[in-house]
């Protein structure tokens, strides 16, 4: 498998199964892509979420009715408890070129992801279907560990600019931003007063 980040902005994507884990799905997806739930029951979890719900009793369905659902969409999710009916929606998707997410079945060609999400960074994380409670464990960890990589990423981007101007040779201004990203007494500042960290960063690795 290959992690690629998606802009899913206007696009349909169908969740199959309205229950606790069809609503994180839902969650997951709500804030770019046009999504819709299918499913005989909603959880409450769906409530203040941007979704469209549509009721079916999907096992009562033949293909052509399912295909008829699946038609528009970019990606499809089932997460019904039922692995047969998710497997069968599967396979529809794999005929129609739609993306599939199996929550319970075989794996189908997309997995979700923890992710930890900052104004300028996205990291997603999977072992490969293996354990999503490590996925989450590693989230966890990297959200408490770089609570502040948004300040470091800020400041690289400063000063990587004005290296530009200032130091002609790559290497050296390669080197001068790898020395302020592991100089632990900025790391430090920039949780308390990203102006202290950026004129520490001047001070120390700037000098033209
Ligand atoms: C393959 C995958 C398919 C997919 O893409 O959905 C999948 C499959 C399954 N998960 C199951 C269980 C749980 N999943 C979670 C949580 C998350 N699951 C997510 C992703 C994935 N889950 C994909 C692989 C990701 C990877 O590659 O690592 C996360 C990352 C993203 C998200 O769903 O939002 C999200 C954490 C978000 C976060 O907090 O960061 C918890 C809760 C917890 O851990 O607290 C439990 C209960 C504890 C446990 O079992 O671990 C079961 C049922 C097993 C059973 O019946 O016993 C199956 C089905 C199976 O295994 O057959
Ligand atoms: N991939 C993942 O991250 C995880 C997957 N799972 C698995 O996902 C499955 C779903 O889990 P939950 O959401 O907790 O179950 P749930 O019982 O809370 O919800 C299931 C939903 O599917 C709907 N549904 C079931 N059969 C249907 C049908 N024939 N037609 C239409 N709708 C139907 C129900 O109405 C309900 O809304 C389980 O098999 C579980 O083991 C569980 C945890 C995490």
């Amino acid at each position: 498998m290959i992690p690629l980040m998606l802009d899913l902005m206007g696009r349909r994507v169908l969740i199959f199964g309205g229950g606790d884990v069809g609503a994180r799905k839902a969650a997951y997806f709500e804030h770019e892509a046009e999504v819709t739930v299918i499913s005989r029951s909603f959880s409450p979890d769906l409530e203040g979420l941007a979704v469209e719900r549509q009721e079916a009793d999907l096992s009562a369905l033949a293909d052509e009715a399912l295909q008829a659902l699946l038609a528009g969409a970019f990606l499809a999710v089932a997460a019904t408890p039922d692995p047969a009916l998710n497997d069968r929606i599967g396979r529809l998707c794999a005929g129609a070129g739609i993306l599939f997410n199996n929550a319970a079945g075989e794996a189908g060609d997309v997995i979700i992801p923890s992710v930890v999400r900052g104004s300028r960074y996205l990291v997603a994380i999977s072992t490969r279907g293996k354990s999503p409670a490590v996925s989450r464990y590693l989230r966890m960890r990297l959200e408490t560990e770089y609570a502040d990589l948004d300040r470091m990423i800020e400041l690289q981007e400063e000063m990587r600019s004005v290296l530009k101007e200032i130091e002609p040779v790559q290497e050296e201004r390669s080197k001068a931003l790898w020395k302020i990203l592991s100089d632990d007494e900025i790391r430090e500042a920039l949780a308390a007063d990203y102006d202290r960290a950026r004129a520490m960063a001047i001070e120390r690795y700037l000098h033209a």
